[in-house]
């Protein structure tokens, strides 16, 4: 495979950004080799500026669900710039986006716009910090909510694979008001509870994770961090920036019949653009400036083309009849294939999946459930295997610490093809 032009432009690249990228994740330090720049994507293949193409698993992680270059959202696209891009002002698609957003999450009464799932989550934390005057969160270990300072404590996706899960620049003052507690374990969040008693405005989680790899939450434990929080007078925010719209139409929420106070959304509520949205009980959320004291703003909030490309999304996955069941089915198709490979081979892996998300881990563990399951992990394995993916025309996220995801465009023929191509690859590979 021929991927010169990718090597050039990376050269370049690294001259004038950071690391020759934009967004961490997106380099190959952990797997090797230089990242792919893509020239287009269609359904569900991506294509590299050296014309490789691939069939995409990493669907601009996330919010591809209906495939690349949908052409509903293409042409909604097209009709909103005509009539300008940015007002700064309010617009019928805003409504129509919160509405949406309501009756598909019915946990939210009321919802606030923004523009990427970090400003979701800092948001979120800030009204829960006012509504309950408390200054402490607790987060979980692996989990990512993006870079907000509050939460690059401990953090998972980037952070974890690049080895800086605490980052440098986040003042002491910060890192000492969050608290982390271990996925899956509810007593490291009761005892937390316990010793600052009346002091934590927020525990917030991935209720399916993804930032660490695929996993999910023991009943005991979601349902016992909402009563914990019940009884403590602390916010549950579900960060849903992954999962919502994703797991289930209603999200991981409406999956294990749970009811956050707020729930944070990004990824496929903007189709493909930037977006970011915050929401919950109509009481705390009338906390907000202009309604209330705490402030929180955006000059391209409620952006036209970001509404129209996630309006048009989230309006084909709420009336698509059968939508859900068949991006299930999909994926259990792959994930079964993949393994029935480990079983065949006798390959040590645990693939863990919900929905239309899933992880190969490379372990010699019989399930991964813990971010210390995770942490034994063969990442050089991992990479190996990524490597020969892309050989075979399969482009992954480039860390073991990250979900893949499933798209309602892959056809049989290509979830066969990933099958075939992963089995070559584990053959290699014993
Ligand atoms: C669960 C979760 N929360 C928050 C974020 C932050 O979103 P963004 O990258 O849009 O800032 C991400 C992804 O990056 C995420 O997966
Ligand atoms: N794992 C991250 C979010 O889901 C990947 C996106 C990014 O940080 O660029």
């Amino acid at each position: 495979m021929n991927t010169n032009k990718s090597k050039a432009a990376f050269k370049e690249a690294i001259k004038h950004i950071p690391g020759g990228v934009n967004s961490p994740v997106r380099a190959f330090n952990s797997v090797g080799g230089n990242p792919l720049f893509i020239q287009s994507a269609q359904g569900s293949k991506i294509t590299d500026i050296d014309n490789n193409e691939y069939i995409d698993y990493v669907g601009s992680w996330g919010p591809m669900i209906l495939g690349h270059a949908h052409p509903d959202v293409v042409e909604a696209l097209h009709r909103t710039a005509e009539n300008g891009t940015s007002y700064g002002a309010p617009t019928l698609m805003e409504t129509q986006m919160a509405e949406l957003i309501c009756e598909m999450m019915p946990s939210i009464q009321s919802v606030r716009m923004v523009n990427s799932g970090t400003e979701a989550t800092m948001s979120a934390l800030r009204l829960a910090r006012g509504y309950t005057k408390r200054d402490l969160v607790i987060k979980f270990e692996g989990c990512y909510h993006g870079h907000g300072d509050s939460f690059l404590i401990k953090a998972g996706s980037g952070a974890l694979t690049f080895g800086t899960p605490n980052s440098p620049g986040v003042t002491k003052g910060t890192a000492i008001d969050t608290l982390t507690a271990k996925y899956n374990n509810l007593d490291s969040v009761l005892s937390l509870l316990e010793q600052y008693k009346d002091q934590v405005a927020a525990i917030i989680l991935e209720p399916v994770t993804g930032n660490m790899g695929v996993i999910k939450p023991t009943d005991h434990f979601i349902k016992g961090l909402r009563k914990a929080c019940t009884d403590h007078g602390t916010l549950l925010i579900f960060d849903e920036v992954m999962t919502g719209f994703r797991v289930a139409k209603g999200g991981a929420q409406e999956l294990w019949g749970i009811t956050p106070d707020l729930t944070t959304m990004g990824k496929i509520i903007g189709g493909g653009l930037p977006v970011g949205a915050y929401g919950g009980k109509k009481e705390i959320m009338d906390m907000l400036a202009p309604n209330g004291p705490v402030y929180q703003a955006g000059t391209l909030s409620g952006n036209p083309m970001a509404m129209a490309a996630g309006l048009t999304t989230l309006k084909l996955l709420n009336t698509t009849e059968g939508f859900y069941e068949e991006l299930e089915e999909k994926s259990a198709f792959l994930a079964a294939g993949l393994q029935k490979n480990l079983d065949e081979l006798n390959f040590p892996g645990v693939i863990n999946r919900v929905g239309a998300m899933f992880t190969l881990f490379f372990t010699s563990e019989k399930e991964v459930n813990t971010f210390s399951d995770v942490m034994k992990c063969d990442t050089e394995r991992f990479a190996k295997y990524f490597r020969l993916g892309l050989q075979g025309g399969i482009y992954s996220a480039p860390s073991q610490f990250e979900a893949s995801f499933v798209s309602i465009a892959h056809s049989t023929e290509d979830l066969q093809k990933t099958i075939d191509k992963s089995r070559e690859a584990l053959e290699q590979l014993i």
